[in-house]
């Protein structure tokens, strides 16, 4: 596949400190493409680099788009969520969504029947001539999604996109991403959630205190740290399992008991050590999340301590 994008080994120091620290990655054609890591980890700073609103100290930036590689992004052809949403408050839905998109050359009746086509996907029709200040944070925030898509731009960059969404507006917006990757669009998202986002992405970048922690496609990852995890409902501890040869560690929240089982244990073998009457409500097996890969690394290979919180 094509890389529309290429960073490579960029670098930026603020006020002395090095904030992002040797960076490359790549987002091919047509594909999702995350970078999450933890608050204050780097993701804006290395969007705003990408999007040209700040420069790196050292390194290049490559854009390969309609057969044509640059150096700087070309505006008409790139889409963009900032992390701070703002519409103008006195516009109407409709008019600044048909400004916006002129901005980007496109034509005026095709933007229409887009804007309707978007703002009916999202349940927003109603809204076309609605002001601004009248939408609440998540409507103001399916408008500007909408804005950064309508010109079918090659590449998208969304910066946290799903933060302030509630669960089915979050839905919405995956499934919609996942359609424009579908339909040829390269898209970049940013997020410190990593489990929201790991469904959609093909490949993810995790950043940490501005260097890289882990790149590449999400299955090879999660295949490279191929532990499972079991997770059971039950009253009360069963010692068979939890103090089984076959578990690395388990957490405990209320009656909720999440095991993670060794390497290269395949969840058959430790599901046949259940005693027949095991005292269980539920019991689902999963490969383990990448916020619990993010954890191990972070504390250095280990993952005696994992969140449930986050789950
Ligand atoms: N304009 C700036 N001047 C000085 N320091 C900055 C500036 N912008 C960002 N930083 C610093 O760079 C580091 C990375 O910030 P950045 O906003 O890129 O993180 P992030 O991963 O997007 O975090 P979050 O998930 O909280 O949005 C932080 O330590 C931040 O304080």
């Amino acid at each position: 596949m094509n890389n529309t994008l290429d960073v490579k080994n960029i670098n930026k120091t603020y006020n002395g400190v090095k904030v992002i620290n040797d960076i490359s990655f790549a987002v091919k054609a047509g594909e999702i493409m995350g970078i999450m890591g933890p608050n204050g980890a780097g993701k804006t700073t290395t969007i705003r680099m990408i999007m040209g609103i700040t420069a790196p100290d050292q390194g290049e930036l490559h854009f390969f788009l309609n057969g044509e590689s640059r150096n700087r992004i070309p505006q008409a052809s790139v889409g963009y969520l900032p992390e701070e949403r703002g519409l103008y408050k006195e516009a109407k839905v409709m008019e600044i969504l048909l400004f916006l998109s002129g901005l980007k050359g496109l034509d005026k009746v095709i933007a229409r029947k887009r804007i309707m086509e978007w703002l009916e996907k999202f349940q927003l029709a109603d809204k076309a001539n609605s002001k601004v200040q009248q939408l609440s944070k998540g409507m103001a925030q399916k408008v500007q999604f909408i804005a950064s898509v309508l010109h079918q731009p090659a590449l998208v960059v969304l910066d946290e996109p799903f933060s302030g969404l509630d669960p089915v507006s979050q839905d919405i917006f995956k499934q919609e991403i996942r359609q424009l990757a579908d339909e040829g669009m390269s898209i970049l998202i940013s997020s410190h959630q990593m489990n929201l986002v790991e469904e959609i992405c093909n490949r993810i970048f995790i950043i940490n205190k501005g260097e890289k922690v882990l790149y590449g496609p999400l299955q090879d990852i999660k295949a490279q740290y191929g532990s499972y995890q079991v997770n059971i409902i039950a009253e009360q501890e069963i010692p068979e399992l939890t103090q089984s040869p076959l578990v690395q560690s388990f957490q405990r929240l209320g009656k909720k008991w999440s095991l993670v089982l060794k390497d290269n244990t395949a969840p058959a073998k430790f599901l046949a050590t259940i005693p027949p009457g095991a005292p269980i409500d539920e019991l689902s097996v999963a490969r383990i999340s990448l916020h619990d890969i993010f954890v191990r690394i972070a504390k250095g290979g280990s993952s005696d301590e994992i969140n449930l919180e986050n789950r």
